[in-house]
C-alpha cells in the first residue's frame, strides 16, 4: 500500500521530490506539506501539484507514515520541537545531520533514516544515498529504498560516508550546471550568439549524461573517442589539464564534505 508521506520544509529539495513522486504516479492526496511561515509557498505548492498542505506541523504528522524532514541542518530542532513521531519513518534529507542526533531529540526509539537526495528528483533521475540509524529496521530502509527509487537510483551506503555523498551527487548538480554556465559564457566570448551557445552547450552535456548511462562504459573511454590524436579535443583536453581541472573539481568535493560536517558541528550535533 502507497504509504503517506508528510513533508517538514517545503523548499527546493521538498518541491523536487514531491514533483517526482507525482510523475511517478503517487497520489498527490497521499502528500501532506509544511513549512515554517510562507503561506504564499504552500499555496504554490498545493495550486501546483494538488498536494494537501497544512499551517499545522502535528496535523502533518498526524496525516502521514512517513516524515520527510527537508529544513535546512540550522532548522532541524525547531522544526522537530513539539511533535511526537510515534511509530512512523522519520526520514531526514538535512545535509551533515546524524541519525544519532536526529533520535536523540526524541524520548522514544524514533526509527530514523537519512537520505541525501539531489534535485535531479525533480525529473526522475536523481541518485540518493540512504542509511538507516539505530532504531529503524531493514524493512525501514527498503520502505525508503521504495520512496526514493520511484525518482531516480538510490544506493545504500554506511552513515560515515554521507558528508562526501553530500559534497558528490547532493551538491553535484550544481558542479554540472555551472559547466554550462562556463560553457555558455566560452561560446559567446568567443562570438557565438546567446542562444546558438546555450542550445549547444545543453545538448552537449545531455548527451554525454545519456552516454554515460545508456552505454555504461567507463568516462575515460567515452573521453578518448572524441580525442582524435593531435586533434582539437586534445588541445581543449590539455588546457584544461594544464589548469589543475580535476584538483579543482577535488576541492569542490572535498570543501562541500567539509561545509557538510561543518554545518553539523555548528549545532553541536
Ligand atoms: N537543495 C538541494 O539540492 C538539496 C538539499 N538538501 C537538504 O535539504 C534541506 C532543505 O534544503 P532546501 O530545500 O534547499 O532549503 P530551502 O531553504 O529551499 O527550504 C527549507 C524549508 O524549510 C522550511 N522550514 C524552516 N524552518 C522550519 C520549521 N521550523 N518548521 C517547518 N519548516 C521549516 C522553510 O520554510 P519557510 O520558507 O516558511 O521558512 C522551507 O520551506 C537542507 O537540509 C539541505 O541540506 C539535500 C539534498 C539536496
Ligand atoms: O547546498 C546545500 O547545503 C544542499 C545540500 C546538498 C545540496 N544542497
Amino acid at each position: 500500500m502507497e504509504k503517506r508521506i508528510g513533508f517538514i520544509g517545503c523548499g527546493n529539495i521538498a518541491e523536487a521530490i514531491i514533483k517526482g513522486l507525482l510523475n511517478a504516479g503517487y497520489v498527490s492526496k497521499m502528500i501532506t506539506a509544511t513549512n515554517k511561515e510562507k503561506t504564499e509557498r504552500l499555496k504554490y505548492i498545493k495550486e501546483t501539484y494538488g498536494v494537501q498542505v497544512s499551517r499545522d506541523k502535528k496535523e502533518v504528522v498526524d496525516n502521514s507514515d512517513l516524515i520527510i524532514l527537508a529544513v535546512k541542518p540550522k532548522d532541524v530542532v525547531d522544526a522537530l520541537r513539539d511533535i511526537q513521531i510515534g511509530d512512523r519513518i522519520l526520514i531526514s534529507v538535512a545535509a551533515g545531520i546524524t541519525t544519532e542526533y536526529l533520535g536523540g531529540m526524541f524520548k522514544d526509539n524514533v526509527r530514523v533514516i537519512r537520505a541525501m537526495p539531489n534535485t535531479s528528483s525533480m525529473v526522475g533521475e536523481s541518485v540518493t544515498a540512504i542509511c538507516r540509524g539505530r532504531f529503524a529496521s531493514d524493512d525501514d530502509l527498503n520502505c525508503a529504498y521504495e520512496v526514493f527509487s520511484s525518482i531516480g537510483e538510490v544506493a545504500i551506503l554506511d552513515e560515515e560516508y554521507f558528508d562526501i555523498v553530500t559534497g558528490l551527487s547532493g551538491s553535484g548538480p550544481a558542479y554540472i550546471y555551472y559547466m554550462m554556465e562556463a560553457l555558455v559564457e566560452a561560446g559567446i566570448k568567443s562570438g557565438l550568439d546567446a542562444g546558438v551557445a546555450q542550445e549547444l552547450a545543453r545538448q552537449t552535456i545531455f548527451g554525454a549524461a545519456v552516454m554515460l548511462k545508456k552505454t555504461g562504459e567507463d568516462p575515460s573511454r567515452l573521453r578518448l573517442n572524441v580525442t582524435s590524436p593531435g586533434g582539437t579535443t586534445m588541445a581543449g583536453i590539455m588546457a584544461l589539464e594544464s589548469r589543475g581541472f580535476k584538483e579543482i573539481i577535488y576541492n569542490a568535493v572535498y570543501e562541500a564534505s567539509r561545509r557538510s560536517k561543518e554545518m553539523r558541528e555548528s549545532i553541536g550535533a
